[in-house]
């Protein structure tokens, strides 16, 4: 699904309203329809106080077509006009009168802190106050309103965007409303994925409102929210006459004394994914460790006993390599990472330490090969391009870098974002039980897994974030966050895809 800017909706909002013959107002009222339909749904008539605070432009204006179709539904209903200023859209003006006229129901208006209604946790808020519009830091009073909506735990939803949030960029110290959901028109804001954005949306919904298919379709997406279909469209089935040399050969090169685990975690996963053949080029106090926790792997080992050091591989030119799970940052570990650099032409997995090895040693960089996959969490990240303000500039930046070094950088978080130059793609799904010990070592291993098997870099980052995610998700689905550990979502990676392919009745 397409992310779209506040820019972009604007101008989708204008080419429906000439191509469908409809006016602004009548656009507002389809929006605002779908909105009281979904509220309506969920209180289900319930004796709830329910408080509409409305801002004066065109979120407000969906706020009081809200509040009037529940006023007439028989739901108590108070609003609250937050007037931060005269300039009233004409959707706000004629839906305000209409409100009036209506139901009788005269909203209050909010001037200054003095008029602030008492919020009970009891009540059920609805924020209108700012939708794509806002553009600039809050006056003070506003932005007390929303510490005060905030203080009060009242169950909040939120219309289109929660007020004080931005879908572009991020004001600092600003506040913002807290929304336990988020009812949002037609695509998804980018802000609603950002880890200093994202839990002030809550649980996001997006509501169809009729935007015109051909803008949608045809207008360039600031991000993509990848979903199960287009990820089942990005898998390459196996077919009848192959044998294992089809399906490549990845060399995992990493582990350190003490750091075994992420080795074989890794080529476990590469082979779980369906790599034709793994090789884990290891310290040589790995040998017995790799062998027998993963007899489907072939070893090499270094000429070292606990740390990763120079030596040549004979690599055919089609093989992957995949650096850094374990290694440590010994400075011979850093010569078998340069040798590989210069050595290897086909894009390559870097991940853990690897990439710290290439914040220390920036000439490294140059090296890379193009279209290689750079795994970072977000302090390998920050070591890597360097500190940022917010994660509107962090995006930026990772993007900047992955122009520079053509490669793709996999942020990863409770939303991993696969940059890729020009390209954002967003993954939702997994759970915090992912954040364990060898999490990031079974992806390095389903990323180089599926690089080997010929898939497209990027696409091998976007398909293997999906799928380790998935996979993660199911194996909560049979326990707990808490008790998921790495190797679990190497055990479920053959149901996840699995999962893309069943009919929905099927589906766990
Ligand atoms: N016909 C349409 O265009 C539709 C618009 N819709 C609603 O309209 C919203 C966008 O409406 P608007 O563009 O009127 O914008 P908002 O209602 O979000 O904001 C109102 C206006 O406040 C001003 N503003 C921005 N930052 C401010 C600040 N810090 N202090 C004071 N004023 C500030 C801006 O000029 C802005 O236009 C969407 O989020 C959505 O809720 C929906 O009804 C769908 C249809
Ligand atoms: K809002």
């Amino acid at each position: 699904m397409k992310i779209f800017s506040a820019e972009q909706l604007h101008e989708a909002d204008k080419i429906t309203q000439e191509k469908q013959k409809i006016t602004s107002l009548e656009l507002m009222e389809r929006a605002s329809s779908r909105i009281f339909e979904e509220i309506n749904n969920r209180l289900n008539g319930a004796e709830i106080k329910i408080k509409v605070f409305c801002g004066i432009g065109n979120n407000g204006g969906d706020g009081l077509v809200v509040a009037r179709k529940l006023v007439r539904e028989g739901y108590h209903v108070d609003v609250y006009v937050v007037n931060y200023s005269d300039k009233r859209s004409e959707g706000f003006l004629e839906n305000y009168r209409t409100l009036k006229e209506d139901t009788k129901n005269w909203p209050v208006l909010l001037k200054s802190e003095d008029d602030f209604p008492e919020i009970k946790s009891n009540d059920f808020v609805i924020d209108a106050i700012f939708g794509i519009g806002l553009n600039r830091p809050l006056v003070e009073w506003v932005q007390k309103l929303i510490v005060r909506i905030n203080e009060s735990k009242a169950f909040k939803v939120a219309i289109d965007m929660p007020s004080g949030m931005l879908a572009d960029e991020i004001i600092a110290d600003q506040p913002i409303v807290e929304a336990n959901y988020t009812l949002t028109f037609q695509a998804p804001k980018l802000a609603f994925f950002l880890p200093e954005t994202a839990p002030f949306a809550g649980n996001v919904q997006i509501i169809d409102i009729g935007i015109d298919g051909q803008y949608l379709a045809e207008n360039p997406a600031k991000a993509i929210l990848i979903g199960e279909e287009q990820a089942a469209s990005l898998y390459q089935p196996r077919s009848k006459f192959t044998h294992k040399g089809n399906y490549g050969h990845t060399y995992m090169v990493g582990g350190s004394y003490g750091m075994m685990g992420s080795m074989t975690l890794s080529s476990k996963a590469a082979l779980r994914i369906g790599v034709g053949k793994v090789t884990a080029v290891i310290p040589q106090c790995g040998y017995d460790i790799l062998q027998t926790s993963v007899p489907e792997a072939m070893v090499e080992v270094v000429p070292h006993d606990i740390h990763l050091a120079d030596m040549k591989l004979e690599l055919k030119k089609e093989d992957i390599v995949a650096f850094g799970m374990g290694a440590g940052t010994n400075e011979k570990s850093i010569e078998l990472l340069t040798t590989l650099l210069n050595q290897v032409k086909t894009p390559m997995l870097i991940d853990a330490d690897g990439l710290n090895m290439l914040s220390k040693y920036s000439e490294l960089l140059e090296l890379i090969p193009e279209k290689s996959i750079l795994t970072p969490h977000p302090k390998e990240l920050e070591r890597l391009i360097g500190s940022w303000k917010n994660d509107f500039e962090k995006l930026d930046k990772v993007q900047k870098f992955s122009d520079k070094y053509k490669v793709t950088m996999v942020i990863k978080g409770a939303y991993t974002m696969t940059v890729s130059s020009d390209n954002i793609y967003i993954n939702t799904n997994g759970n915090p039980g992912m954040a364990t010990a060898g999490s990031g070592d079974v992806l390095s291993g389903v990323i180089a897994g599926l690089l080997a098997q010929g898939y497209d870099p990027a696409i091998a980052a976007v398909f293997g974030v999906f799928i380790h995610a998935k996979a993660g998700d199911l194996v909560v689905a049979d326990t707990v966050p808490d008790a998921l550990i790495a190797s679990d979502i190497t055990a479920y990676l053959g149901k996840a895809i699995r999962s893309l392919f069943e009919k929905p009745e099927t589906k766990a």
